[in-house]
């Protein structure tokens, strides 16, 4: 074992994590603005990085009192209401500003396109509505014309809480000596030191959580042993979770077990939907407890969702901050204050909190005295109801037992003095180290849950970033190098990253080794035939199939009846494999993609198998939409998309980094690369590679080029030759 971290240590690490987000931030302004410079509108809409022609449907005041600018497609522009396929997503940050058609607009840089416009935050997504959140005085708002656009910007506001993270911690452990004012900081827990390595990793309590009564009875041996492992591990536990094995089951169960304890617990996520997946399960499970006298009492669970709504499920919706904030008793006199501020903006404007119908009523008429007096007034009131506010928001939060956020989200100023017993950290392993620690501050004990062996992070800035691939241990599956019961080859010193996608899980493993981890091991949602090859590669083989779907096939499906000998040579087999060797179908570049400087790639010999085999499946009985297409390349998903999406809407076609943590009945897999100089790109990936072959339930077929996939290193050449031995190959030039 090598020693402990020193301070020295933790400032090189921390300056390390410093330059990294810097390198990443200049990385993102700098593609966002080569895009908005280089590309049309028309382009940037094709990129699904602007939506244009909306027009304003409505103003209202949210939480906090921003204004929340509600867009929409008006019919005037366009022949459906419904927006077109685009990127724009909850807490993203875009820019809204007057919609100006033809050259003028490609001419626009972005520094223009900032005067004119107003930045805020996409607060919701529909297909037919996005509300956008604007921080500043809603006048600029009610000026703009009745033709906007709206243009996703470099999202600043994550990059400006993870730098302030990092930097909090850098004067924790490593205070300037030149600092005379006390600063209110957060107090270091056991669990920082463990995480920075300057003290050891305590080993789990075995006399606590010994004889627990489950909630869920169908958990598995490895979701029990993982569960307790958390509940006893002093400090931090990692819940190592492969594809399909029940992940999120695990996690209820575990946040049902800390709250029987009268622990308080910050749920977290890196995404949205992770958080609102858990949630979800927890509402459903606290209204059931509600309802029920059993000897299994459910603790009362008290959830508040942190964020901006991204959901309107009712069951969702009323664990919203914002709306317990809105309803709650408290909120009275606060709402008194927001109506009063909402009749302002609309004696100003004519326009605030109106309906579409009455959008149209006109901006009265006022002197420049009253105007400035009017918005003067609205700032005043703007600023009596974020104080009324606040006081009902903290109530809410201090009474609630689980509060559930992203980790960015985690940072915001109604959780800001907030404390929690546990934080559970859900795809930590998708999850920048940086934005992990905007929760972990807030805790005395961290759980992280997550699969190293899927995609890390996006990463846009490449300096120091070594091939991630490394990280990966083809031998053991695993991202460490293990000896023995436990025992640590990896130096437990911390050491300074070599890239931002070195997520906080794999730096544990590698720190500590298996004694802070557990593997889930029984999967729920694959044949045995799919979940093999990955099982035996990646997961030491210790990934198992249930019964309920080792050998289930597409013949099973209720929607699948007749089944003629066509029909069933097409749904059969579990695992099917187009190999196009010798054919030279080859890939081709679409290098009309600025954004991309080698060109995007597709192969539209390939796109015809994927059809051929589309069409058969459907004839067989396959809904479009229990049908996807995935592939590593942003062209081939258009090309796909334009041969098959008119006729099959439903169907899902998109990248495999973009289906992560889904599934599909069916799962085409095209891999594109096929070329003389036996290039494989980005395919070389495992864990690409392993997202886009564990999304299958009962049918995964792989269309690609045996002969050039092969030689992207052994995972892709023993996986080709894995495919011939055991796969239904099929001869691609029949179909
Ligand atoms: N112990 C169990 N017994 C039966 N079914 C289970 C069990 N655990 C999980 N499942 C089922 O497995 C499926 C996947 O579980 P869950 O949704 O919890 O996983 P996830 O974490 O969301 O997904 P992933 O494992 O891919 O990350 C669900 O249909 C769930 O009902």
């Amino acid at each position: 074992m090598t020693s402990l971290a020193s301070e020295k240590d933790v400032e090189s690490f921390l300056a390390r994590q410093t330059k990294l987000l810097a390198q990443e931030r200049a990385a993102e302004v700098e593609q966002t603005t080569l895009l908005l410079t280089k590309c049309s509108h028309q382009l940037l809409e094709k990129k699904g990085l602007a939506l244009g022609g909306l027009s304003i449907a409505r103003v209202n005041i949210g939480l906090g009192g921003q204004s929340l600018v509600e867009l929409e497609r008006p019919l005037a522009h366009h022949v459906s209401i419904t927006f077109p396929p685009h990127l724009f997503r909850t807490g993203d940050i875009a820019l809204l500003e007057p919609h100006m058609s033809g050259t003028k607009a490609a001419k626009k840089t972005q520094s223009d396109a900032e005067e004119k416009g107003i930045e805020g935050v996409i607060y919701s997504v529909s297909d037919t509505r996005i509300v956008l959140a604007v921080e500043s005085e809603s006048e600029a708002v009610h000026d703009l014309p009745d033709k906007c656009r709206i243009v996703k910007l470099a999202n600043s506001a994550t990059h400006d809480r993870m730098e302030k993270t990092i930097n909090t911690l850098r004067k924790m452990f490593c205070p300037p000596s030149d600092l005379d004012a006390p600063m209110r900081l957060p107090q270091i827990q056991p669990l920082h030191r463990v995480l920075l390595g300057t003290q050891e990793l305590g080993k789990p309590d075995s006399t606590i959580a010994t004889n627990l009564t489950w909630f869920n009875d169908s958990l598995n041996a490895s979701q029990k042993a993982a569960i307790t492992f958390a509940l006893q591990s002093p400090e931090v536990a990692c819940i190592w979770g492969p594809p399909g094995t029940g992940k999120t089951t695990a996690l209820v169960e575990l946040i049902l077990q800390m709250v029987s304890q009268d622990l308080r617990v910050l749920v977290c996520g890196a995404s949205n939907l992770s958080v609102d997946n858990i949630l979800e399960r927890l509402s459903v499970i606290s209204s059931q407890g509600e309802n029920q006298g059993a000897e299994k009492i459910i603790p009362k669970l008290q959830l508040t969702r942190v964020s901006h709504p991204a959901r309107t499920l009712p069951s969702l919706l009323r664990a919203t901050l914002d709306y317990k904030a809105f309803h709650s008793d408290e909120a009275e006199l606060a709402r008194d204050c927001k109506n009063e501020l909402e009749a302002k903006i609309a004696s100003l404007t004519g326009k605030a909190g109106a309906s579409k119908g009455a959008k149209g009523g006109r901006k009265p008429r006022l002197t420049k005295e009253e105007r400035k007096k009017g918005w003067d007034d609205v700032k005043q009131l703007r600023k009596e109801y974020r104080k009324r506010e606040t006081g009902v928001v903290t109530s809410i939060v201090r009474k609630s037992n689980v509060v559930l956020a992203t980790c960015h989200s985690a940072g915001a100023r109604q959780i800001i003095n907030e404390r929690f017993d546990v934080v559970i950290i859900d795809e930590a392993t998708q999850a920048l180290e940086a934005v992990c620690w905007v929760p972990i501050l807030k805790a005395k004990k961290l759980v992280l849950a997550g699969d190293p062996m899927q995609l890390p992070p996006t990463i846009l800035s490449r300096d120091g970033d070594s091939d991630d691939d490394d990280d990966v241990d083809s031998k053991t599956g695993s991202q460490i190098s293990q000896q023995g019961d436990g025992e640590v080859k990896a130096s437990s010193r911390l050491k300074p990253p070599q890239s931002l996608s070195t997520t906080l899980f794999v730096r544990l493993e590698k720190m500590y080794g298996p004694p802070v981890k557990r593997m889930l091991e029984v999967q729920y949602r694959m044949n045995t035939s799919i979940a093999a090859y990955p099982s035996m590669k990646l997961y030491q083989a210790k990934l198992v199939s249930h019964k309920s779907v080792a050998s289930h096939l597409l013949t099973d499906l209720p929607n699948v009846t007749e089944k003629d000998e066509i029909d069933a040579d097409v749904l059969s087999p579990p695992l099917v494999f187009f190999d196009t060797a010798g054919l030279d179908f080859f890939e081709k570049v679409d290098s009309s993609d600025p954004g991309n400087d080698e060109g995007s790639k597709y192969n539209e010999n390939e796109a015809e198998v994927v059809s051929g085999w589309v069409r058969k499946l459907i004839l067989g009985g396959i809904l479009p939409d229990q049908i996807a297409l995935i592939t590593p390349y942003q062209a081939q998903v258009r090309l796909l998309a334009s041969l098959l999406r008119p006729e099959f809407p439903e169907m899902e076609i998109g990248t495999v980094d973009g289906m992560q943590g889904r599934e599909k009945e069916v799962v085409i897999l095209s891999l594109v690369r096929s070329n003389n100089k036996r290039e494989v790109g980005f395919l070389k990936d495992k864990r690409r590679l392993n997202v886009g072959m564990t999304r299958a339930k009962r049918q995964l077929c792989v269309v690609g080029d045996s002969d050039t996939v092969k030689n992207g290193g052994p995972f892709l050449s023993q996986w080709m030759s894995w495919l011939e031995a055991e796969a239904d190959v099929r001869y691609a030039g029949d179909n």
